[in-house]
């Protein structure tokens, strides 16, 4: 995430990834704040084991586009939102790449960074089934879940 103040929505990743037995590390690391690190990251995530990046970002958002710039690996970018614009400026830098660098950019905020961390769970789970497992239980009790809700309705 580009700063520490993006944790409270990133969390949601975080936390959907630990529910799913997913591991991860967390990082603060900003394409503007630190731009030889975050260079660096992104060349070495590979040979670092990473698999998938997401990448949250609020305002002018070019953390997942930048680190997309430099690895072939997947980057999954989260719109922060922003208390000035809602997070539509978030969206936007996020959103449009040009041909060629794709950041697979998810919904503005917490929803978003939980969507982020299912999306990373199934690209992963293309290749392990107990992965798979989980997602498809993760599905089951969701749908649990909101029949259930249906039914508390009065
Ligand atoms: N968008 C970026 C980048 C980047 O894209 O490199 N680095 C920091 N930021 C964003 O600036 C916002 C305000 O940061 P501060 O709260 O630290 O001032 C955060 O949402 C962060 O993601």
């Amino acid at each position: 995430m580009g700063s520490k103040s993006d944790w409270s929505t990133m969390k949601a990743a975080a936390d959907q990834l630990t529910a799913l037995g997913v591991g991860y590390t967390k990082q603060v690391i900003s394409a503007h704040r630190m731009p030889d690190e975050m260079f660096h990251f992104a060349e070495t995530a590979r040979e670092n084991g990473l698999k998938v990046i997401i990448a949250g970002a609020g305002g002018a958002a070019h953390l997942p586009g930048m680190i997309a710039a430099k690895t072939t690996l997947p980057v999954i970018g989260v719109p922060v939102k922003t208390r000035t614009l809602n997070g539509i400026d978030s969206l936007l830098s996020i959103v449009q790449m040009p041909g060629g660098v794709p950041v697979a950019t998810v919904a503005i905020g917490e929803a978003g960074a939980k969507n982020a961390a299912l999306l990373a769970a199934e690209i992963l789970a293309i290749e392990d089934q107990t992965l798979q497992h989980a997602l498809t239980a993760f599905r089951a009790a969701q749908a649990q879940a909101s029949r259930e809700s249906s039914d508390a309705l009065d």
